[in-house]
């Protein structure tokens, strides 16, 4: 199927906030301060910390030992959050493809604005969900590229990018479809759910990639760097590119900070993976707090089910745990939905729920 003119949605133009913190500020612009939501300094917080999974263990293990499948769907089901290592992308994969955001990052802003979002796009350089003018805005600035399946790709923005950035992260995006893959074939181990129907949804899946830049803040209280949100793929995998901490997510009402480490990735449940689960794994709310000192960058990849295909919970769920919690619709149609709106918090996954 020939799907080039697919765009998935807009997001209206906002300046760099990069830019705007290297101007000597003390206050931010009132468009940045989000009143409501005072949030204590990343160490003040307690700190459980995340599940860890080792992929390696997880995908040698025989079937008669299921420690590590019984980590992953505990880790799944409570946290919705966890750390992976041992996931065979090569170290210096990750250093390489590290090394070109950053320089992506640092890219003057005439070279930056080529690879700026258009008014009717919102792939490339710029915030997304953006959807008024009186809007809160967050203290960041961002790439966001569709990655895959390759034939709705904006080739004219994957030309515009340099070169080496380019081959880096195209090798990290097959990584990431591997290891997204591996993990969700677990999950579907552990829910008992058909191999056939997992591997229908999700073997030619969507994913695109988001590179954040979370510049310093003068007054980090009163900012956000994300605002608070879950993810609308099915699973996300979290690459935190320097060690600042800022990532908080929801947990039992309190937000917790994850920090970086160094070889692990963090993954999270998405609202697909909640609907696919008919409920039993839970996106889980998170956002980025930012702080006075260090800027902080990190590469979101997103998997989703394939173009093409219905979303709803798993028939082979249904059949055993009952009722349908959530509607069905194209996953074309959800996507489109998802981006035309404001992110808030789970907001949009109360939409898709059945009464
Ligand atoms: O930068 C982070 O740690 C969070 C990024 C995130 O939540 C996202 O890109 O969806
Ligand atoms: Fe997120």
């Amino acid at each position: 199927m020939e799907n080039h003119k697919i765009n998935f949605g807009r997001s209206l133009i906002v300046p760099s906030v990069q830019e705007l913190a290297k101007q000597p500020i003390t206050k931010i612009p009132h468009r940045y301060v989000h009143h409501d939501d005072h949030h204590p300094a990343p160490d003040d917080d307690p700190l459980p910390s995340l599940p860890v999974i080792d992929l390696h263990s997880l995908l040698a293990q025989a079937s008669d030992s299921c420690s590590e499948l019984n980590k992953l769907h505990t880790a799944s089901t409570h946290w919705g959050f966890f750390q992976v290592i041992n996931h065979g992308i090569s170290e210096s994969l990750l250093e390489d493809f590290k090394r070109e955001v950053l320089n992506m990052f640092k890219l003057p802003m005439e070279d930056k604005l080529k690879l700026w979002q258009e008014e009717d796009n919102h792939e490339g350089f710029g915030q997304l969900f953006v959807v008024s003018e009186e809007q809160k805005l967050d203290w960041s600035d961002m790439f966001y590229i569709t990655t895959l399946p390759h034939n709705i790709r904006q080739s004219q923005l994957f030309q515009k990018l340099p070169l080496i950035l380019r081959e880096k992260l195209e090798a990290y995006s097959m990584e990431m479809k591997r290891v997204a893959m591996a993990i969700l074939g677990q999950m579907g181990k552990a829910l008992g759910m058909d191999i056939e129907e997992m591997s229908e949804l999700f073997q030619d899946g969507f994913q695109s990639v988001r590179m954040n830049y979370y510049p310093p803040c003068p007054q980090p209280d009163m900012a956000l760097g994300f605002s608070p949100h879950s993810d609308a793929d099915a699973l996300t995998i979290l690459y935190q590119l320097n060690d600042t901490a800022g990532l908080q997510i929801r947990k039992d009402g309190k937000w917790v900070t994850v920090k970086p480490q160094p070889g692990a990735l963090v993954v999270n449940v998405g609202d697909i993976m909640e609907i696919v689960t008919n409920g039993v794994y839970k996106s889980v709310e998170h956002r980025a707090i930012v702080n006075s000192n260090n800027e902080r960058m990190s590469v979101a990849t997103f998997y989703s089910s394939s173009m093409g295909t219905e979303l709803g919970p798993a028939r082979s769920l249904v059949a055993q745990h009952g009722a349908t919690k959530f509607r069905r619709v194209p996953l074309e149609t959800y996507l489109k939905e998802f981006f035309a709106r404001k992110l808030d918090g789970k907001s949009y996954l109360d939409f898709m729920k059945l009464d």
